[in-house]
């Protein structure tokens, strides 16, 4: 028998993530159950399937219903795809540490995609596309049995992602356990999206789409409201990455640049390196040089100065 929580799950593909993000709170609104796991009150849609065509449009932007950090999604895809588990990333969310603790997040996915148990997983899937371009075997794994199976704080909810290439073009499947769309969907989209395009360029592909199998999609009751007021959104759309490429060899090289807020002489890295880099004198109080150095046209830069001006908005209403 089919229960309300299963039926038409499927949400229709959609170009831009402003779009997906706005249709999953629709439908988690619209069909959610309640239920509270851990004691917290949400909306649940189970067995959901998401998918973004153009994974290069992957940042959420509704102003005034939802802005997010660019920072802190740009640092924290650096962060997984570099492998690092570090706490450096609690510099660009002060509120993180109220999910996962403070010190090294033991969930973080960077460590298990990039050292598990000395494998290099980002390595091993680019090697079995390139030796067998219709594998189905490109699995990246971070859902660990011997770790995660525990009554802890901060267990992964993404599971893993598979990759297919199908005439020349690379297709993602994502899949997560648990996807709070308000918090945690537009920023492991980002992610996602970003693994996606990397892992296209490594084998010589086009990107394809993300597919994105979520098993509990579902909204917090705090957040109903505001999710009710996305569906009246009717914005622009905020303004697609450029596209991003590096070979592999260089690749671990050029993200330490690009965390470190170095530029790397080009444009679209830069854009990730002025986001870092700015991020870090905001929270210095340096808040000119932080706003000078976002200055520059890329996407992420430009998203940055517009977070910086509503900041100072709210914090001069408030005084
Ligand atoms: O990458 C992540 C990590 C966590 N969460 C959300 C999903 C849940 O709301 C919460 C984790 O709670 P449990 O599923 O572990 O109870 O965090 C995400 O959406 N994405």
């Amino acid at each position: 028998m089919t229960s309300p929580q299963h039926s038409d799950s499927q949400i229709h593909p959609n170009a831009s993530a402003n779009e997906l993000f706005t249709a999953a709170c629709a439908r988690v609104l619209a069909c959610g159950r309640p239920t509270a796991p851990r004691g917290l009150p949400t909306r649940e849609v189970l067995g959901s399937s998401l998918r973004l065509t153009d994974p290069h449009d992957r940042f959420v932007d509704l102003p005034p219903h939802r802005v997010l950090n660019p920072a802190f999604a740009v640092a924290e895809a650096l962060w997984i795809l570099s492998g690092s588990g570090e706490p450096w990333i609690h510099d660009f969310n002060s509120s993180l540490a109220a999910y996962v603790g403070h010190g090294p997040p033991r969930g973080a996915y960077g460590p298990r995609l990039r050292s598990w148990m000395g494998i290099d997983q980002f390595d091993q899937v680019r090697r079995l596309l390139l030796d067998d371009p219709d594998t189905r075997r490109a699995v990246l794994t971070i859902f660990d049995p011997a770790r995660d199976l525990a009554d802890e704080r901060d267990i992964p909810c993404t599971l893993g992602h598979r990759f297919f290439l199908r005439d020349g073009r690379l297709h993602m499947v994502t899949s997560m356990r648990s996807q709070d769309v308000w918090r945690g969907l537009p920023y492991d989209l980002f992610t996602a999206t970003l693994l996606l395009e990397l892992m296209a360029g490594w084998i010589g592909a086009d990107t394809g789409h993300w597919h994105h199998e979520v098993d509990s999609l579902h909204l917090y009751e705090p957040e109903h409201d505001s999710a009710r007021q996305t569906g009246r959104w009717h914005g622009p759309t905020a303004a697609p990455m450029a596209p991003l490429a590096v070979g592999w060899e260089s690749f671990d090289a050029l993200l330490a640049q690009v965390i470190a807020g170095r530029r790397v002489g080009e444009a679209a890295w830069d854009d990730l390196a002025d986001v870092m880099a700015s991020f870090r004198l905001w929270r210095r109080g340096d808040r000119d040089a932080a706003r000078e150095r976002a200055g520059g046209p890329g996407p992420m830069s430009a998203a940055l100065t517009r977070w910086f001006a509503l900041r100072l908005a709210r914090a001069t209403r408030a005084s």
